[in-house]
């Protein structure tokens, strides 16, 4: 399977490779996408972009994660939907507001909001809004979830709350790689998380939270470091 490797160049032209990048296939049903380098400060980190809408707790987790100077992922940017503590995480933190005449205009700005700190990849952590095809097309195969759940069970923006009803004793959270469906993405990692007798929403959430800011920072880095090979439904970061 070949890989893609990029060596820094000017960014014009790492921003054009990269949107080529994912969507070259080698042979059919199979595509492979390399961690194209990045030329960021840290000339083997690959660069992230972070979407958020809520606490940042994950965005904090990923953050001194990649200040580490051994991290292969550098965060360069942050942009959220709506004002929230995640905002202030990050210096560099761009508002794309759900205020657009429709969602068509918000996915052009969002993907703008993005592509301005030219990512290798992004992730969305605890970003609360479906992320449309203009965004898709430009990102596609470089844009990471983690959902507070075991995917394909309970998807959507109520997960633990859906999984509590249920009556489900082993919850979790899935890391996957975002496509134009809702928690439809091929999954990267995943795993369990115990329901207690008497948890409500809020206390799974914060015990699946424990193991999603491990899970997020190990999966971001391994994905900078090796990338991802996609095979239809099915993604595969390559070991060691
Ligand atoms: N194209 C995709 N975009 C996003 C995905 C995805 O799988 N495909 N995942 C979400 C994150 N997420 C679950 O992990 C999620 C977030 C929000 C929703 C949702 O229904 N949002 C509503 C608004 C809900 C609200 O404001 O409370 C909406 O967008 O209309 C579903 C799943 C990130 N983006
Ligand atoms: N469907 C999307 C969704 O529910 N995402 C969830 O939002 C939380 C964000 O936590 P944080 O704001 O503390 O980082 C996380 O648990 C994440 O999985």
């Amino acid at each position: 399977m070949p890989r893609w490797s990029t060596s820094p160049t000017s960014r014009n032209r790492r921003a054009s490779r990269l949107r080529d990048a994912p969507y070259r296939r080698s042979k059919p049903r199979r595509r492979a996408l390399s961690a194209p380098p990045a030329t960021s400060h840290r000339a083997s980190a690959a660069r992230v972009v972070v979407l958020a809408s809520g606490a940042g707790s994950l965005l904090r987790s990923l953050v001194d994660a990649a200040a580490e100077p051994d991290f292969s992922a550098e965060v360069v940017g942050v942009v959220v939907d709506r004002e929230c503590p995640a905002e202030t995480v990050l210096g560099a933190t761009r508002i794309c507001p759900r205020d657009y005449a429709d969602r068509a205009e918000w996915d052009r700005a969002i993907t703008t909001a993005v592509a301005d700190f030219e990512p290798d990849y992004v992730v969305s952590a605890g970003f609360m809004r479906i992320l449309g095809p203009t965004f898709l097309a430009r990102f596609g195969g470089r844009v990471l979830n983690t959902h507070p759940a075991l995917l394909p069970s309970f998807p959507g923006a109520h997960a633990v709350r859906d999984a509590l009803a249920a009556g489900v004793r082993v919850s979790g959270t899935t890391v996957h790689l975002v496509d134009e469906g809702v928690d439809t993405g091929p999954i990267l990692a995943q795993e369990a998380v115990p329901v207690f007798v008497g948890d409500d929403e809020s206390s799974l959430h914060e015990r699946i939270k424990i193991v999603e800011r491990r899970l997020l920072i190990e999966v971001v880095a391994a994905v900078a470091a090796r990338g991802v090979i996609i095979d239809g439904r099915k993604a595969q970061i390559p070991s060691d």
